[in-house]
């Protein structure tokens, strides 16, 4: 399976650099694995909420220009739908049944997702009700990613 993750924004912090490097090797066991990476759109403190809808919009169209037409689409939404590590792993499960053989995360940047990427996303993933910055948030899907494959493989993982 291939997989992308589109994001916003670079990872800056030296810990998170690390443990996505461990998670994208442990990965490359189980599918190929591109992180596509933006730069975030720069929006100074006092602007108004008309022209911060305009900087995410122009962010959007970014980072949709690097959604294959075909993949099945991933947004990272803190109002999307919560799923277990079990379910989130027959998820991807019952995705590669499907015959979809290429999905696309998206993890917004720190103004979050454009309407426009929310309408093309096949399916909105919550992974709570809290806000995670999105360097972290990269780091903790990649997580759950692996232990998607190490739960559908039926390989041992910490609990
Ligand atoms: C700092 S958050 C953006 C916060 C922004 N105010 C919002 O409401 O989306 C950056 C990105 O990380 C992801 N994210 C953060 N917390 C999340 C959560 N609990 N569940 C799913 N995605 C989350 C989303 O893709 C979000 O666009």
């Amino acid at each position: 399976m291939n997989i992308n993750i589109v994001c916003v924004g670079k990872i800056k912090e030296k810990y998170l650099k690390l443990g996505i490097d461990e998670f994208k090797k442990r990965l490359s066991k189980y599918c190929k694995l591109e992180i596509i990476e933006l730069d975030d759109e720069k929006a100074p403190e006092n602007l108004s909420s008309k022209e911060l809808d305009m900087i995410k919009d122009k962010e959007g169209k970014k980072i949709l220009s690097k959604v294959k037409g075909n993949s099945y689409v991933i947004a990272l939404a803190i109002d999307g739908k919560n799923l277990s590590s079990e379910e989130f792993a027959s998820t991807m499960s019952n995705l590669g049944v499907r015959g979809k053989s290429h999905i696309t995360f998206i993890i917004g940047g720190s103004l979050g997702l454009s309407d426009e990427v929310l309408a093309r996303a096949d399916y909105k993933l919550s992974f709570s009700k809290m806000t995670f910055p999105h360097q972290l948030m990269r780091l903790i899907l990649l997580e759950q990613v692996y232990r998607a494959y190490r739960i559908n493989n039926g390989e041992p993982y910490h609990k």
